[in-house]
């Protein structure tokens, strides 16, 4: 062993052993603030005398609580921290970093070397930095700068120097297996490594070999709306997930992770990605598919679509009028010109067009629809719809107090009394006694009025209709939207842009959805955004930051509707439009049309083409697969080049992929995914490949990621990746009309180190270069 690598081991025991005493501190330090949390529970109430007879024991027992509370919240605060810190210790006492710099700065002739690990570590006196985390000001220079002058930035100001030299070491178990001067580029070789590993059943940090243009996505911190558009396997969700570890860091003392919320295309993928911040120390910020938002928002007044149900009636159903007109409504519905004929049209509603449901109370009406309106029509032009809305409200919670004044000496309420339980009667005693001033003791003195009792019969008919009231259901909402498409040539008012040629034919179509209570997925969003234009905007406020997963896939519609949503936070914005699947995407590239949304002085883009996941036979092969491909830049790790075999039935071809997943099992590839274009071809394949043991189905709805050897439907596939990938049925039927090249190309860059594609006949036309150039073994 050379004296350097020996001098490093033992540089790295000592670290090691600080490490290790620090967790038996932290370790004792647990314990002893989860019995205090258990003994301050336990004994709460034993130290909080309740006592209301006076307002100073009133007091005193309130003071008593709060002081009783704090300790607790103290205690759980402190167990919090010191588990977290024992968590992150933990990982780190095998392997305490994994790089260094020597770095010298102006005034300093001798160069310090400066650790770089997941978390900083000082020495027992807290003096000096054994490690310094990932994320610090320092650590920059790492991943950003190559030997000779470099700089820093830090809160006080930049910091010059000169980088003198870059180290990375691999060190597993407590041994330094090896270090490698990585001056010019960080570690190809532990990268190498890294990527040729087999798939987990979890994400994993990157930390350790993070690349230039991946740290400026990370540590980029200007601006409303940080844009990332990278190719496939580039390292989108991976950046996102260490920046908002790193955000995490740097704003520690303001944000937490509650303040962060990352939209995931689907709750598989959420499960996928979870792990990446606890490994990193961090606690998990909140994840949420834009579908869950939707349910919650519309779920009990509509059935609404989900975009994998819009996406398999455009894959499934045969090029008919009606998929056309479908088409052009997905389109249509998620353009920019649709949202603003929805604001041109809620503006409209100020004078006229507001649509109400009538209320009735015992079948009969009580206020009709036109009386709302007269009444809603009748108020100050110039307030706001809200506002009028609201006025409207008290309104009708007025007239059913006028209304209940009538009805009380009808002759139904004496026969609801009659028929009144033994439980509602006596409740009924209680509650009018307690109002009357009779102490619970006293109740049985009371002798209940009939009038008292008749009346109140009368209030409790009417709480359901109070409810309604209070919850704005006296609007009709469903009608308020139906006029955008009750009469095709009014959408002339609030629009004069050029509309589809199907534009009949939509609205038809949209009735009849609306009709039946039912909202498809492209209506949903407008939808949401015409109710928060006339009620005002549900905001959430302490939202800090958005990061939005698989961008590409967000109609302009909900970009706009995120903003709203969450007006104070920032967002960053990760996707490729070459995996753009849906419809509405047709025919976009980039990210344009996001220029708008905060402005450009407040919009950054990146663009991520080096791509990482990949063999690199397998990027020369799918590069081909799209247009300007060839700026895709692979990362040079070697494998065997994709295949493609065509069979002549389904038979065969289910006898040769039953070969090849044994094959690919026994080379040692632990997650293998047979890849199919939709949910029914998926079903299809799952059912004739039984043969196969262990196989899994994934639907929408599958929670976790599976391991093993799954069958799974294209889109669901998008942002996860396998060892090996198996097309299913790569052929000019399944795989034949533009629109579903993003689909094959999104299917085909799941594959890290293996990919075969099967072909039930002629093999799609996607193919032909591929097949010319030899990227693709035939
Ligand atoms: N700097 C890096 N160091 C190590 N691994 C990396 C690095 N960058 C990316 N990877 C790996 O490359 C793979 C692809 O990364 P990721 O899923 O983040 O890419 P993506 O751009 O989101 O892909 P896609 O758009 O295709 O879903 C992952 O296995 C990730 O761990």
């Amino acid at each position: 062993m050379n004296p350097e690598f020996r001098h490093e081991q033992q540089r790295a025991d000592l670290v090691m052993g600080v490490i290790a005493k620090e967790i038996a501190r932290l370790k004792a330090e647990t314990a002893r603030r989860k019995d205090e949390v258990v003994n301050i529970r336990r004994h709460f109430w034993d130290e909080v005398k309740v006592n209301t007879d006076t307002f100073d024991d009133y007091l005193e027992t309130i003071i008593g609580l709060r002081q009783e509370a704090q300790a607790l919240s103290v205690s759980e605060g402190s167990h919090r921290h010191a588990s977290r810190r024992l968590s992150t210790l933990q990982r780190m006492k095998e392997s305490p970093y994994f790089g260094r710099i020597d770095f010298a700065e102006d005034d300093e002739s001798i160069p310090e070397p400066f650790y770089i690990g997941i978390s900083s570590l000082t020495d027992a006196d807290g003096e000096e930095f054994l490690v310094y985390d990932w994320r610090a000001p320092v650590s920059s220079v790492y991943y950003d700068c190559q030997p000779g002058p470099a700089e820093y930035g830090t809160p006080g100001g930049t910091v010059r120097g000169t980088l003198e030299g870059k180290w990375q070491y691999l060190i597993r178990n407590g041994i330094l297996e090896s270090m490698f001067d990585t001056s010019l580029t960080i570690g190809d070789e532990v990268l190498q490594e890294v990527l040729g590993k087999r798939t987990d059943k979890q994400m994993h940090n990157i930390v350790a070999t993070i690349q230039q243009d991946q740290n400026r996505i990370i540590r980029h911190d200007r601006g409303r709306l940080l844009i990332v558009h990278g190719a496939a396997g580039s390292g989108k969700t991976s950046a996102a997930l260490q920046r908002i570890a790193y955000l995490l860091y740097k704003y520690r003392e303001h944000m937490n992770a509650d303040q962060i919320i990352l939209f995931s295309p689907n709750t598989m993928f959420s499960s996928y990605v979870s792990n990446v911040l606890p490994e990193l120390g961090e606690e998990n910020m909140q994840q949420v598919t834009f579908q869950e938002y939707l349910e919650h928002r519309l779920g009990h007044e509509f059935q609404v679509e989900t975009s994998y149900g819009q996406l398999e009636t455009v894959l499934s159903d045969a090029d008919t009028a009606s998929k056309r007109s479908r088409v052009e409504s997905i389109r249509f519905k998620s353009s920019v010109q649709f949202i603003e004929a929805i604001k041109s049209y809620s503006r409209s509603l100020a004078s006229s067009g507001m649509r109400f449901r009538e209320l009735t109370f015992r079948g009969r009406p009580i206020v009709t629809a036109e009386q709302m309106a007269e009444q809603f029509y009748g108020q100050d032009p110039e307030l706001r719809l809200h506002s009028r809305l609201e006025k409207l409200k008290d309104w009708l919670l007025g007239e059913f107090k006028i209304l209940q004044k009538d009805e009380w000496k009808k002759q139904w309420v004496q026969d609801e009394i009659e028929i009144l339980s033994e439980d509602a009667y006596l409740k009924a005693h209680r509650y009018l006694a307690g109002k009357r001033g009779f102490t619970r003791e006293a109740v049985a003195d009371y002798e209940m009025e009939p009038q008292a009792l008749a009346k109140l019969v009368v209030h409790m008919k009417l709480k359901p209709l109070r409810k309604l009231v209070r919850t704005y259901q006296f609007v009709d909402f469903g009608a308020l939207y139906g006029q955008l498409f009750d009469d095709p040539s009014k959408i002339g008012q609030w629009t004069q842009g050029e509309m589809p040629g199907e534009w009949g034919d939509i609205c038809r179509m949209t009735a009849a959805m609306l009709e039946d209570a039912r909202l498809s997925h492209e209506d949903a969003t407008p939808f949401l955004f015409l109710k928060e234009l006339i009620m005002g905007f549900q905001s959430n406020n302490t939202i800090r930051h958005v990061v939005i997963d698989e961008a590409q896939d967000y109609t302009p519609f909900q970009f706009e509707f995120l903003k709203h949503l969450f007006p104070v936070a920032k967002m960053t914005v990760l996707g490729d439009f070459n995996q753009a699947i849906y419809a509405h995407a047709d025919g976009r590239t980039d990210f344009s049309m996001l220029a708008g949304l905060y402005g450009p002085d407040q919009t950054e883009l990146v663009n991520l083409t080096r791509s990482y996941r990949s063999t690199r036979p397998i990027i020369e092969f799918t590069r081909k697969l799209i247009p300007q491909g060839e700026t895709i830049i692979p990362f040079d790790r070697d494998g065997e080049r994709p295949s493609l075999e065509q069979v002549s039935d389904f038979k065969e071809l289910h006898s040769r992929i039953g070969r090849r997943v044994h094959d690919l099992q026994r080379q040692g590839h632990q997650s293998i995914a047979v890849i199919c274009q939709s949910a029914e071809e998926a079903l299809y394949a799952y059912g004739s490949l039984s043969a196969i043991d262990g196989l899994k189905l994934i639907k929408n709805g599958t929670g976790e990621y599976e391991q093993g050897v799954v069958v799974i439907p294209s889109y669901l596939s998008k942002g996860i990746e396998f060892d090996a990938v198996i097309i299913y049925n790569a052929s000019r039927e399944v795989y034949g009309g533009e629109s579903v090249r993003r689909l094959f190309y999104t299917a085909c860059t799941r594959a890290m180190h293996a990919l075969h594609l099967y072909s039930v006949g002629e093999p799609s036309p996607f193919l032909e270069d591929a097949v010319r150039g030899g990227t693709l073994q035939v």
